[in-house]
């Protein structure tokens, strides 16, 4: 069962998170933050092209359908990829607070098989605020937004600066993205307003 380590627990004088202001109205797509990531990007051609769509509070749900690319055993999605399902949901809840954070801590559970061609219902939502500190869980269901659960995950992102990224990617990417003609993306990348 995940949330065993004590690392996810959130503290004592831990808050509960708040919606920014400018955050996506529940029910809107959240869109790719980056054409080329692994987890959303629609330029990455084995990439999970994951699409998420903001919810009530600090919430959203997502989906990504397994494909063959993804397996690990025959016919079976890969259990890296499925955390990346959960790490990527769990990464775009940070838009709805406007804060840049990255994965500190990822702690997944496996329940249940998902084949090739199955469509991976996510839910997420930030469960408390520590300073830098974002403490957050999913599931993903499959079968249906109601189905059984297969994987769940708790979390914990630390905010970072976009000093994070300049300092530690390669700058062709660094440059792409900042040169990216895509507003939206643009703003997510850098205009954050914690
Ligand atoms: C131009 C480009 C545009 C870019 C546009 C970006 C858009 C947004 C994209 C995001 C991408 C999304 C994709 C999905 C999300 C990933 O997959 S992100 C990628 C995977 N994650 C990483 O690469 C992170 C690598 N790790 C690090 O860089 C550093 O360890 C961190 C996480 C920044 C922390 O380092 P630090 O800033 O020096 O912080 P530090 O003082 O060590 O820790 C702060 C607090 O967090 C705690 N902590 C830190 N790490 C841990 C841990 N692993 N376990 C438990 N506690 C921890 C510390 O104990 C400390 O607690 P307190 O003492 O405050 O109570």
């Amino acid at each position: 069962m995940s949330g065993t380590s004590a690392a996810l627990t959130p503290p004592a004088g831990a808050v509960a998170p708040v919606r920014h202001p400018d955050a996506p109205a529940p029910g809107e797509l959240l869109g790719a933050h980056y054409e080329q990531c692994f987890g959303c990007g629609e330029a990455q051609p084995h990439g999970l092209r994951l699409q998420a769509r903001a919810g009530e509070g600090i919430s959203l749900t997502a989906e990504f359908t397994v494909q063959p690319a993804h397996q690990g055993a025959p016919g079976l999605a890969h259990g890296g990829v499925l955390a990346t399902a959960l790490d990527e949901t769990l990464g775009s809840l940070n838009w709805l607070l406007r804060t840049v954070a990255v994965t500190g801590r990822l702690e997944t559970d496996y329940v249940l098989p998902v084949p090739v061609g199955t469509v991976l219902h996510l839910e997420a939502e930030v469960t408390a605020v520590a300073g830098r500190k974002i403490y957050s869980r999913a599931t993903g269901r499959i079968g249906g937004p109601d189905g059984p659960v297969a994987v769940r995950a708790q979390a914990l992102f630390i905010e970072v600066k976009t000093e994070h990224f300049i300092d530690h990617g390669r700058p062709q990417e660094i440059r792409a993205a900042m040169s990216d003609p895509d507003p939206s993306r643009r703003e997510r990348a850098f205009e954050v307003n914690p």
